[in-house]
């Protein structure tokens, strides 16, 4: 099994290996009740965690809400605060999330809100929730407004990322789970984007790409869990995303976005002559060899770059009426870009902005 330390005032670990969910009755022996948040899909294995608890003792019981981004909704958030009130949940109890990112995020935002706070385990499901959605406290639930625009720091007591039940998670999840993960590449390991230069499916080191991908996250939250300096570079990618997010309502995948964005985020630093030509096609290559979309055109508002620039002044790294964004100033080495020259963020625009493959399909 490896186990990555995330540090902090009170660190945790997450666990990564087949079989990690063993753990879940010896995270929380002692605890008198748990409410186990999951989706439909991912019952079985909610099931099968409720029974653990069950065994250890603790009086466990399923709470079940929407699959994906339809669970981080406010009315879903409350409907989950009456089923706790029922089961007498109280403050030396715990929630613990089964699911991929979009049921982590909501749990933990339940857990910090919940009697102002109770612990939180984690059981990730999907690879992206493995590699960072279920890692490092960031909890929340979107807005009419935009993405995560709702949320609160609340570190998990322990993150069990069994990798045994990726067996399950379909490939374009995964494959979404892998964009989270080349990020951490450029912005920190170089190592990980040359073990997925040398496999792009990701599937021949799975474990060791998930412990770096972690560790990353681990260091960069260990300083700084408030995003206020360090941790900002895990948004790599992410400005632009969370609008591509908001204006399709949703219906891409974060990773799928987070890919599209990162291509902008380096063209972007191109642009500013901070990344080489060579740098910035980097990106482009090892993102299309992992077979994530680069090119995105606004399906609902077709052509409308501004629509897409006012989304992304709701970004939470905006400060003011300024834009701020994670750029690269060569691989490995992060920094933000405040208020870039709009002919810049024009050519970066032009450099993504053509229908994904999956948008010609369609
Ligand atoms: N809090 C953070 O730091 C953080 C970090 C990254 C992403 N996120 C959030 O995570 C969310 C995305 O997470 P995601 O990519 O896991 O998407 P998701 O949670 O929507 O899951 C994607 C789909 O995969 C299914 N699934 C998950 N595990 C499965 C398994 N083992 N077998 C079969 N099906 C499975 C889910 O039921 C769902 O249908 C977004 O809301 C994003 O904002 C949060
Ligand atoms: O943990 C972080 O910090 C991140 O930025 C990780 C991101 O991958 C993740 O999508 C996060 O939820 C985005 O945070 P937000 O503050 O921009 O909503
Ligand atoms: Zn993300």
């Amino acid at each position: 099994m490896r186990r990555v330390t995330v540090p902090g005032d009170k660190p945790y670990e997450v666990v990564i290996g087949p079989g990690a969910q063993a753990e879940l009755g010896l995270l929380l022996a002692g605890t008198a009740r748990a409410a186990v948040v999951h989706a439909p899909p991912l019952a079985a294995l909610a099931g099968a965690a409720v029974e653990t608890l069950q065994t250890a003792g603790v009086a466990a019981e399923a709470v079940v809400v929407p699959d994906g981004e339809a669970a981080k909704t406010a009315e879903v958030a409350a409907g989950a605060w009456e089923e706790f009130g029922r089961l007498g949940l109280t403050r030396s109890d715990a929630v613990v999330g089964v699911g991929g990112g979009a049921v982590t995020d909501l749990a933990g935002f339940l857990a910090a809100t919940w009697v102002r706070g109770v612990r939180v385990v984690h059981l990730p499901t999907s690879l992206l929730a493995m590699v960072d959605a279920a890692v490092g406290g960031k909890t929340g639930i979107n807005t009419g407004a935009g993405k995560n625009l709702v949320g609160a720091f609340h570190p998990p007591a322990g993150v069990l990322a069994d990798t045994d039940v990726l067996a399950g998670l379909p490939e374009a999840e995964f494959r979404a789970g892998l964009a989270e993960v080349v990020k951490c590449g450029f912005i920190a390991d170089g190592g990980i984007l040359d073990l997925l230069a040398a496999d792009p499916s990701g599937r021949r080191n799975t474990a060791e790409l998930i412990e770096r991908a972690v560790q990353v996250k681990a260091d960069a939250v260990g300083e700084d869990l408030f995003d206020t300096g360090r941790r900002e570079f895990l948004n790599y990618g992410h400005t632009l995303a969370h609008a591509i997010e908001r204006v399709e309502d949703f219906g891409w995948r974060h990773g799928e976005a987070v890919a599209v964005g990162m291509v902008f985020a380096a063209e972007l630093a191109g642009q500013a002559g901070l990344l080489t030509r060579g740098e910035v096609d980097r990106h482009r290559t090892l993102i299309e060899a992992i077979g994530l979309p680069t090119r995105y055109l606004p399906t609902r508002y077709a052509g409308d770059w501004e629509g897409l620039q006012s989304v992304m002044r709701v970004d939470k790294k905006a400060r003011g009426a300024s834009l701020r964004f994670v750029v690269l100033d060569g691989l490995g080495r992060p920094r933000i870009l405040a208020d870039p020259d709009q002919a810049w963020l024009d050519a970066a625009w032009a450099a993504v902005a053509a229908p994904s493959p999956e948008q010609e399909r369609a």
